[in-house]
Order: C-alpha cells, then structure tokens, then sequence
C-alpha cells in the first residue's frame, strides 16, 4: 500500500503542492485530475522519488521511500513511470526495447512475456520495427510496454494517452487497464481528461492550485460536482437558483449540468432564449439564455436561434 502526505513541495520560491495526503491499495487504480500546470507531474516524480521531499512523506507498506539524495540512480525499483517524454531507445527495435528490460535468464519465458506485452499496447505487428520509425503514439505505447515489462508493483502513468488517437485510445485502455488488474498491479494516471478518470478509476482525486479538491469513486466525484472548477472537467454547466429549478424557498444558486435539464411541456419558470445548437452526434447542446445568464441542455433535435423553450430540472438523470 502507498501512504502519501505531503506538506508542502516547492520549486525554488514557488509552491506546487500542499497538505496533499492520500492511500493507494494494491491493485488500485487511481486518476489525477487537474488542469495543466496544476501539479500532476510533480506529484508524480514525487512518488518515484525523483524529487526531494522535505516536507512530507511518502510510504510503501509501512516504509518510507528516501528519495533521490539515498539512490545512486533516482527512483524505486518496484515503481515505474511512463513520463510525458517517454524515454525509449529510437535505434533499436520495438522488441528489444522491451526485451532490455527482462531479465535474459529464460529467452523462451522472455519471448513469451514481449509478445503478451505487445499485444496488450497493440504493437504486435510492429514488434521487428525501430522505434526512430514509429509515430508519437506508438512510441508511447512502446514506453507502456517497457514500464510493464519488469512487472511493477505500482504504475505510474503521466498523461499516457495524450499522443493517441481515439479510435486505438479506448482499446488500449481498456487492454491496459484490465491487463493492470489481472495482475494486482496498483496504478496512479495523471490526465485532464475527465471521461477517461470515470470510466477507468476506481477512484479519482481532484488536484486544485497543487491542493486536493475532492477524492472519490466516479460515482461519487460525478454526483458531487459543486464548484465550477470541478464541473470544468466534465462539460459546460449553468449556475441556476434553487427556487428556479425546483420548489424550494432558496435563491442560492447551484451548479447544473445539461443532462440535468429537459425540454417541459408545460411553462416552468426557467423560460430559456436558444442562441445556438452545437451537434455532439447523440445529440445536440443547446446554448440560450435565462435574462442574463447562460443556460446549457441537451436536446435531441437541433433547435433554432432566437427559439423559446421551458425546462424542467431532474437532479438525478
Ligand atoms: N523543474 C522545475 N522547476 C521549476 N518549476 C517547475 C519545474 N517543473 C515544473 N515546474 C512548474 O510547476 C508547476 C506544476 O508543473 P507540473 O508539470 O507538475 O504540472 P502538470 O499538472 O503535470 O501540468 P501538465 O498537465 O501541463 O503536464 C508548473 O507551474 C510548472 O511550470
């Protein structure tokens, strides 16, 4: 298990991250979600013990990680990283860049063990390929495959994705994502993508000015949305008062997400000018506007500008 409680981490007069303290179980997958420059990557090298901690710590069942000022070569053996600068050797091939990490003993368990990785990151047929011929992706998936090659204990995944199209994007991760699972093997991803940390996570941690914002399953981190900083990460949303959208005897106005608003046959009090339909291929997003404020809801058909419709809220949906 990781135990990580950090007080304060600084660059030079700069402050990244601050009184950050969380647990990860075995097996566990854990995204960070933060917006760019929020602290991810530090948090990140932090655990691996590239950076110093002086105002912290960071344990592994029960015992604390030293950090780089007690290694001759910075980070934990039982750990590995897939940095945003993937770190792979471009002259040799995409096998052997896998193959360096193994253990050599056993060259038939080794060929066994490159071709099983190589099928969990899709690069099978490319096995025989020098990686200074591969595209950004596939490096990125060669970096993944070498991370996992020594079998971790822990996993650390820098926005590993990020160079991916969509269409391989959602195999590989559900490939990787199950692979990490059958084999107990704990996982920390840092992203921005906040679809990818609720259908992947078992939980997520929201990281705000390098301070955690919320920690949860997707579920409840979903369901929880109460800010406009944590609503950023999932789509548009409107800031509507209570006694608007349901019987209540409070203005105070609460964040709501278009899924949350349907059209009403009947007159509500949330009588809504359409400016403009944006097509999102299930349906459409509707902009308009309540007197001033603008107002987002889904809407099965596209709606015209300067249209007039009412909406009705349901919490739940
Ligand atoms: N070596 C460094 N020295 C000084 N400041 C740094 C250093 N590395 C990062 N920073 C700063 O620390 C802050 C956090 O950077 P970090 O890379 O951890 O963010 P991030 O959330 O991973 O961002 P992104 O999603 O864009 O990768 C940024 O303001 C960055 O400029």
């Amino acid at each position: 298990m990781l135990e990580l409680d950090i007080r304060s981490f600084r660059y030079a007069e700069k402050e990244i991250l601050k009184e950050l303290s969380f647990s990860l179980e075995q097996g566990e997958h854990l995204v960070i979600l933060g917006e760019s420059g929020g602290g991810k990557s530090t948090l990140l090298h932090l655990i691996y013990g590239l950076l110093p901690l002086d105002m912290g710590t960071v344990k592994w069942q029960n015992k604390p990680l030293l950090g780089p000022g007690h290694h001759l070569i910075p980070g934990e053996k039982f750990i590995k990283l897939v940095a945003q600068d993937f770190n792979v050797m471009p002259f040799t091939s995409v096998s052997e860049n896998i193959a360096t990490h193994l253990s050599k003993l056993d060259e038939e368990a080794d060929k066994v063990r490159i071709s099983e990785l190589l099928k969990v990151v899709d690069l099978y047929d490319y096995k025989d390929t020098l990686v200074k011929n591969l595209s950004g992706g596939q490096k990125q998936r060669v970096a993944i495959a070498t991370a996992l090659a020594n079998a971790p204990q822990l996993l650390l995944l820098d926005e590993p994705f990020s160079n991916i199209d969509t269409f391989r994007k959602n195999s590989l991760r559900r490939k990787l994502f199950n692979y990490l699972k059958s084999k107990n093997i704990s996982c920390i991803t840092a992203t921005h993508d906040a679809e990818e940390a609720l259908s992947y996570a078992d939980r997520i941690l929201m990281l705000k000015n390098g301070s955690l914002e919320a920690i949860g399953t997707p579920e409840e981190i979903y369901r929880g949305i109460a800010t406009p900083f944590q609503a950023g990460f999932f789509s548009e949303f409107s800031i509507l008062p209570k006694n608007v959208l349901f019987d209540s005897d409070s203005s105070e106005a609460i964040i709501v997400l278009p899924h949350q608003l349907k059209p009403s046959p009947v007159e509500t009090k949330l009588k809504i000018k359409v400016i403009k339909s944006y097509f999102k291929g299930a349906n459409y997003l509707i902009f308009g506007i309540w007197g001033i404020v603008e107002v987002y809801f889904l809407h099965p058909v596209s709606l015209k500008g300067d249209e007039t419709i009412y909406l009705s809220y349901h919490e739940n949906n």
